[in-house]
């Protein structure tokens, strides 16, 4: 297995999900959770200022997760929400959501189940295991995992690769419009899980100067480095 943390347009979902595909594994994007989470937490009208509320109604909620790297799909019961949790909306309520103790024990639950399931039951075609990505993997989820990685960049670097993605620019009024939601997130989301520094055991990639494939590259690099030294 392997575990990835990292800040906001790090590169993680997209990274992860490459390397998956290429090791043959599943992939999680815990992230995804979280946002479903939130966004059956919208559509419920459930005040997100209400820490019991927000926990109860996410209790209820069938999240249905696609770990696929070809097919990384979101769904609350029939409902594929794939691209409705990518909304703004969502992204501005998430964070509220993800610091409530009782939906992080709840989340890391079923994530668990998810994992233990990638290894012991590989879909057909995929080998054992999982290559998982959110901000609390390497520390609460999965401390054991025999891959533990924080994929860092520089801040300029991750605004510039935000605005390109939703945007389709980099200029410099792009990078300001993605700057306060990003920058916000990341310190509300940072009181909560520790995604900034590397926790002991945890290899530090820092993808600022790399480019996307130079990225996957380097991961699975340090997934076969890992799996040459004996544990
Ligand atoms: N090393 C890289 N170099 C250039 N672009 C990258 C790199 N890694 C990721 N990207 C791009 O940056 C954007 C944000 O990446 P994403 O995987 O969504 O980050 P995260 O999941 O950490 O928020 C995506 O458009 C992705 O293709
Ligand atoms: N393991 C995780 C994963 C995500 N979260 C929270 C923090 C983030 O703001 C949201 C959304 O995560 P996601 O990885 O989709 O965020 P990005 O927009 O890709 O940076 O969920 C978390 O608290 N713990």
């Amino acid at each position: 297995m392997v575990a990835v943390d990292g800040p906001s347009g790090s590169g993680k979902s997209s990274v992860c999900r490459a390397a998956a595909d290429r090791l043959r594994t599943a992939y999680l994007d815990t992230g995804a959770m979280y946002r479903a989470a939130t966004w059956s937490c919208l559509q419920a009208g459930v005040d997100l200022t209400d820490g019991a509320a927000v926990a109860a109604h996410v209790r209820s909620v069938p999240l249905v997760m696609g770990t696929d790297p070809h097919a990384a799909t979101t769904a609350v019961g029939d409902v594929d929400v794939t691209e409705a949790v990518r909304s703004a909306e969502v992204t501005a309520a998430v964070s509220a959501v993800a610091s409530v103790p009782a939906v992080r024990a709840d989340l890391v639950l079923r994530q668990r189940a998810l994992i233990d399931a990638a290894c012991a039951v590989p879909a057909p075609g995929r080998r054992p295991g999982v290559v998982v990505e959110g901000r609390d993997i390497t520390t609460v989820v999965a401390p054991q995992a025999p891959v533990r990685v924080l994929l860092t960049a520089r801040e300029d670097v991750r605004l510039a690769r935000r605005a390109r993605q939703d945007l389709g620019s980099a200029d410099s009024g792009a990078v300001a419009a993605v700057r306060d939601a990003v920058v916000q997130r990341d310190l509300v989301d940072s009181r909560t899980t520790d995604f900034l520094v590397a926790a002991d055991g945890v290899v530090t990639l820092d993808s600022s100067d790399l480019d996307f494939e130079g990225t996957v590259v380097a991961l699975l690099g340090i997934v076969e480095h890992v799996a040459a030294v004996p544990q």
